[in-house]
């Protein structure tokens, strides 16, 4: 990838004893929503807070839009706005007055900082709160201040840890809307365990567990990671198990209904052109077929075990 905003190299973690972090490499680009997928504990918070400088790794390096964050930490950072899983607000300021706090500890110059908070204001939804207490806001809001603030320098990379956790269901959808639109100018890092998240929110996924890397690819490769090995077939005029047995490929059917059956096969998908043509040849009247997908948790239990094994 020539362009990318973010790049780690055998990144590791060690607190105390346990290893929580064990040669993590990932590159992301400048653009899109980045899932950074993994079950409770797989590390993900502690790679979000080393690549926003909050914990300095054991060993390995982050780049930041190419900028070593270890040899020039002010500057790598310059690049990053992070929203930690509790968002760091100062809950007894108004809304003005904590973005106003936060873009000038970010280095917004003073006669900037008004039309800085106006801008993400804007852009999150908040204008109209721009006087009301933090600790009087709903969560869904509060979180929109969370993004606010990690927004208010423009940053290239936005590292959002679990932004949804806690929010109620019309609130979750609101915040992926919202980080969908502020991915539009930059790249955006964003941490879950849950999987909904991941495929409506996010363009590729990193998957961690157990502080390793197990997937890295787009959700269509993640998808489609467990190949399915069966299809259930309504005919109108079913054959019996037997003939369909025949059939190259097919390993087994279970028979459902009078009328349906689930198929098993080996091989590729390409039986499912060849039951449909057999079908036609034989008048059995194909009315529906359906692949059996693996479903997305069952993806995620397999590569959760991936590791384990
Ligand atoms: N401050 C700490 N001291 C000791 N161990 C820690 C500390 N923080 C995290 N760990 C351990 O490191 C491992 C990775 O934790 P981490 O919080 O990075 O995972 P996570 O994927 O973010 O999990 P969650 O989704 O639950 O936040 C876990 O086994 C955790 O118990």
């Amino acid at each position: 990838m020539s362009e990318s905003i973010l790049k780690i190299e055998h990144l590791y973690h060690r607190y105390s004893q346990q290893w929580a972090v064990e040669d993590i490499n990932l590159e992301i680009g400048k653009r899109g929503v980045w899932g950074l997928l993994g079950s409770n504990g797989a590390g993900k918070s502690t790679t979000m807070n080393i690549i926003c400088g909050v914990l300095s790794p054991t060993r390995g390096k982050v780049f930041i839009n190419g900028v070593d964050l270890a040899e020039n930490p002010i500057e790598a950072k310059k690049y990053i706005g992070f929203l930690p899983q509790t968002p760091p607000l100062y809950t007894d300021q108004n809304v003005d007055e904590y973005l106003g706090f936060c873009a000038r500890l970010r280095g917004i110059a003073k006669k900037d900082v008004h039309d800085a908070v106006e801008r993400v204001k804007e852009k999150c939804g908040i204008a109209h709160f721009s006087k009301r207490v933090l600790r009087h806001l709903s969560g869904g809001y509060q979180q929109r201040v969370g993004i606010a603030q990690a927004i208010i320098h423009q940053p290239a990379l936005v590292v959002l840890d679990e932004p949804t956790n806690g929010l109620d269901p019309n609130q979750i959808i609101e915040i992926r809307h919202l980080i969908k639109e502020i991915a539009r100018e930059r790249s955006v890092l964003l941490s879950t365990h849950i999987l909904p998240e991941v495929q409506a929110a996010c363009n590729e996924i990193r998957m961690i567990e157990h502080g390793e890397v197990v997937f890295s690819g787009t959700i269509e490769e993640f998808n489609n990671y467990a190949r399915p090995d069966s299809f259930v077939v309504t005919m109108g005029n079913l054959p019996n198990r037997e003939v369909l047995e025949k059939i190259p490929g097919i390993e087994q059917v279970e028979m459902l209904t009078e009328n349906c059956c689930r198929v098993f096969f080996s091989g590729s998908q390409d039986i499912l052109e060849q039951v449909v043509r057999e079908s036609v040849l034989q008048e059995w009247h194909l009315r529906e077929i359906t692949l059996e997908r693996e479903s997305l948790d069952s993806v995620f239990a397999q590569l959760s075990n991936k590791k384990l094994n």
